[in-house]
């Protein structure tokens, strides 16, 4: 260590006990480029940017050896563009102490005289995030280890030759002669045989530095996020976030833009939900596994775990399924519907789970963790159904910290597994990530399943308004079940409906009962207690030649036998189109009819064109 210098750059300890004065590490990044390529304008940004965290800045500059008297008299023959030229241990050293929570004092370098000032030394304390700053600070691998993120700031030769001679004519004091010939000899051949080199060691490349302020708006949210985690993850060890990537954050970056199109939208929020299933399964127990490979050998592995299910938060948590189901060929899903009341009331409108839950590990569902009372209210429902608080495992994409800390706090043993904490998650994020997730949703919906639109809505309301309450035990009850039957349909569970709200589908008028019918069908097959003397339409009808109608309806029939039955196309299957409603209907009740029951159509043709005559007559 340099004498002269280590006098004046001293680490000291501070007095609090370690833990109360640091609870994490601090964020260390490191910024590295040829001279004047914008690495002070680019830290500059980041600063400014992380304004709510406690940032400092180390610059290389502070670690150049003192010079020798002689040494400075030949000033314009010492090479300040090679690694000797710092005095790295100490750099290292004090890079050290700074992240595992101690204060440093470092000099400030003087270009003009080209000494560190020794008075005052400047007291770095530790902080939430060290940016380290210079030439070369990406060149010893004991610096570079100590950094959490590496950054290149690559800006054209030229351009940095130009900044430098106005720089240093105008602040460090040199004409520019001396710049020139100081470059040609010391600075371009450091660049070419040290910094540049170094740039294979960086995570982030900047092109043209601080005009690029898209790779510095990335960085500073990389970090904000880095720094969430942290905190998040110490208070609370069930809590796990995926390793964040570029990738990672360009797919969120993505999802989260109002400009991103729908179809980009399912795509990369896709991508990321199989990210999150992958690693959720992930903390699934297994037990150790010995097997013979085809060459005769012993392979020590392990076995999954196999009694798991899926369980969705309808509906945002449906667009999950498909990536649990591509990674655990026909795991079982049940499915619960938790309608909001107010800002922090659920209430539990529909629950479906295997009877057979408390035995299996439980991997929740729900893309988006934000208050976390729907959250509260599943997991409860879980635990009420006799699966142990440890078995499940909570998948989102999105959780807040508010989230994270009121499911937490409750279910201390759950284990959340995410692809980000979002600090920002607030109420207008929240209802953005909403729409985005319906939007989702629907376009699952719409290659898949049948969606309830509010179309609908308002054609089973005119209908319902037609059904004398006197068939069903009192009218406010009546009230009560359309409403629930209406959450119900709007979170697509046509068929569900058509289960647990016979009695009230079941009087609907034809139009209803044709749209019902293969759904009528399918909750044949799973509850053939359901019945319904109103019904007289029967796929055994069906001509045998519409083959295409019976593959369907077979393929339905898989689906159901899987469990899958929230993904079918009823629509596609009676010849519907979504939209329309009235026209549409009505013609494909008219084709249907006239094609398999023409005797209940002629009758009803008949009785139409005699109930119009009459009104014709009366009037
Ligand atoms: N994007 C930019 N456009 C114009 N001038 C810039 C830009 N970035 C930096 N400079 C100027 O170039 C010089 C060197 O920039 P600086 O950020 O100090 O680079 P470094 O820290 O890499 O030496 C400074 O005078 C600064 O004002
Ligand atoms: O006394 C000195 C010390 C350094 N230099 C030159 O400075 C640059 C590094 O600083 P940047 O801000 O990154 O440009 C380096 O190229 C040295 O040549 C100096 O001229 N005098």
């Amino acid at each position: 260590m340099d004498s002269a210098l280590s006098n004046h750059i001293h680490v000291f300890q501070s007095n609090e006990p370690e833990v109360q004065v640091r609870p994490k590490q601090p964020f260390v990044i490191g910024v590295a480029g040829g001279t004047a390529s914008g690495k002070t304008t680019v830290c500059d940004m980041i600063i400014a940017q992380l304004h709510d965290q406690r940032v400092v800045l180390v610059s290389q500059d502070s670690f150049y050896h003192v010079l020798s008297e002689e040494k400075l008299k030949q000033v314009h023959e010492y090479n300040f563009d090679h690694p000797d030229a710092f005095n790295t241990e100490l750099l290292f050293s004090c890079m050290e102490k700074l992240k595992s929570g101690h204060a440093v004092d470092i000099p400030v370098y003087d270009y003009k005289s080209h000494k560190n000032h020794m008075e005052p030394a400047r007291q770095v304390n530790p902080s939430d995030v060290i940016i380290l700053e210079g030439i070369l600070v990406l060149h010893d691998p004991r610096v570079r280890d100590l950094m959490n993120m590496k950054i290149f700031v690559d800006t054209d030769s030229d351009v940095r030759l130009a900044r430098r001679i106005q720089r240093d004519t105008v602040e460090r004091g040199r004409d520019i002669q001396s710049v020139l010939d100081q470059y040609a000899k010391f600075v371009k051949p450091g660049f070419d045989d040290f910094i540049l080199p170094s740039k294979k060691h960086a995570d982030i490349i900047i092109p043209r530095g601080g005009d690029n302020d898209v790779a510095v708006d990335l960085i500073v949210q990389h970090i904000c996020t880095k720094l969430g985690q942290h905190d998040l993850c110490k208070i609370y060890p069930k809590v796990f976030v995926i390793h964040s990537t570029f990738q990672i954050r360009g797919m969120h970056t993505l999802i989260r833009d109002v400009k991103t199109r729908k179809h980009d939208f399912v795509f990369y929020a896709d991508r990321l939900i199989r990210l999150v299933v992958e690693h959720g399964l992930g903390h699934l127990p297994f037990t150790e596994k010995q097997i013979t490979t085809p060459t005769g050998s012993v392979y020590s592995g392990v076995t999954f775990f196999k009694r798991l299910c899926g369980v969705s938060i309808i509906r945002s948590g449906e667009s999950m399924e498909n990536a649990l189901r591509a990674c655990c060929k026909g795991i079982k899903i049940g499915k619960i519907l938790i309608h909001r009341e107010g800002n922090s009331g659920r209430q539990l409108i529909y629950e479906k789970l295997p009877a057979d839950i408390s035995g299996r590990h439980v991997l929740l569902l729900d893309p988006v963790l934000a208050s976390g009372n729907s959250a509260v209210k599943a997991i409860s429902l879980l635990i009420s159904k006799g699966v142990p608080e440890s078995n499940i495992i909570f998948l989102n994409l999105i959780a807040s910290p508010e989230g994270i800390h009121v499911v937490c706090k409750k279910f201390p043993k759950l284990q959340i597994v995410t692809s980000e904490i979002d600090v920002s998650l607030n109420t207008d994020l929240h209802s953005n990530q909403h729409q985005r997730n319906q939007q989702h949703i629907s376009c699952n919906l719409q290659q898949e399943r049948i969606r309830i639109t509010v179309a609908t809505q308002k054609t089973i309301s005119a209908l319902n308004s037609k059904v004398p309450h006197c068939q069903i035990n009192g009218a406010s009850e009546t009230q009560r079940k359309n409403e629930k039957l209406l959450v119900v349909l709007d979170a697509g569970l046509y068929w569900e409906a058509i289960r647990h709200f016979s009695e009230i589908l079941c009087n609907r008028r034809e139009h209803l009962k044709l749209l019902t019918i293969p759904s009528y069908e399918i909750g044949k097959l799973l509850d053939p207690a359901w019945k319904s003397k109103h019904h007289t339409f029967k796929y055994r009808n069906v001509q045998s030649n519409l083959k295409a109608l019976t593959l369907k309806i077979q393929e339905l029939r898989r689906r159901v036998a899987l469990e899958e039955m929230g993904n079918v196309e009823y629509h596609a299957l009676i010849r519907l189109r979504q939209g329309r409603w009235h026209l549409e209907l009505g013609r494909a009740h008219l084709v249907l009819g006239l094609r398999y029951r023409p005797d209940h159509m002629v009758i009803s043709f008949i009785i139409n064109v005699s109930l119009l005559v009459i009104v014709i007559l009366i009037l």
